[in-house]
């Protein structure tokens, strides 16, 4: 493939939201190991670590006092209560990759994903929706994940209705049932996005080439 120039070019962000336990975060996983130059966005959450979660890594764990002076700071590019508890997406680090060119990867709720379009960075999202297959299957998988407790499971599941009702807001809609369809979708929408952002200035170059061709054939 012809390289393109890539130097002026902004990093995409692109947003993954869902009911929980739709499979986002399962699919976030393998799309940056598919794709390790994509900057998966690490969130800061004043929820308690779920067992094997590492700070860093999955999140960084904070106290609702540190969290409110994150967000009174101007450090948090979005924030949302969601199942109360506070999740917020730093902004430097996204600020950092856009400014790179790299790609940025968000697994948030609805309220995030609407907040970030509706910011100065909204040209550049690429939102996508997870629905789950069933409502009875996506109970399956919250339980299934053994992570929650009866009644954490229960507050989502009784949440799921109204995050699914904003699935038209995204620019794409995913039904997560087979997952490596579902991952082979989502491959396909990073590629046809990417290639959109870099048909300028790239292409026109490519163009001009052409043209400058014909002229002297
Ligand atoms: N297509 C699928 N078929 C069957 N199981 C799936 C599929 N996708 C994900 N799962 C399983 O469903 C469970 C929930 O997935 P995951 O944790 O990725 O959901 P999530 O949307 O990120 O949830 P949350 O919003 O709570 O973080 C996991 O155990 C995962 O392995
Ligand atoms: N608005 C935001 N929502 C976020 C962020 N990080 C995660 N989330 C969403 O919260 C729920 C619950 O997550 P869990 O890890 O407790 O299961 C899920 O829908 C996430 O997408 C964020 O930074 N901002």
């Amino acid at each position: 493939m012809t390289m393109l120039q890539t130097a002026n070019r902004r990093g995409l962000l692109l947003i993954l939201s869902s009911p929980s336990g739709a499979g986002k975060s399962t699919l976030a996983r393998r799309l940056t190991g598919w794709d390790p130059s994509l900057r998966f966005s690490v969130s800061a959450t004043t929820r308690p670590p779920r067992e094997g979660e590492a700070e860093g890594r999955e999140y960084y764990f904070r106290q609702r006092d540190e969290f409110l002076a994150m967000v009174a700071a101007g450090e948090m590019l979005e924030h949302a209560e969601v199942f109360g508890n506070f999740y917020g997406s730093p902004r430097s680090p996204v600020e950092a990759a856009m400014a790179e060119g790299r790609d940025t990867l968000f697994d948030i709720d609805w309220q995030g994903g609407q907040q970030i379009r509706n910011s100065a960075l909204g040209r550049d999202v690429v939102s996508i929706f997870v629905l789950p297959p069933s409502i009875p299957e996506l109970e399956r998988r919250l339980r299934g994940r053994g992570q929650d407790s009866d009644a954490v499971i229960e507050g989502r599941m009784a949440k799921s209705r109204d995050e699914i009702s904003h699935w038209a807001e995204y620019d794409y809609v995913l039904v997560n049932d087979d997952l490596d369809r579902t991952f082979a979708n989502l491959t396909t929408i990073l590629e046809a996005e990417r290639l959109r952002r870099d048909r300028q200035p790239g292409l026109s170059d490519l163009v001009r080439g052409l043209n400058t061709e014909f002229d002297t054939r």
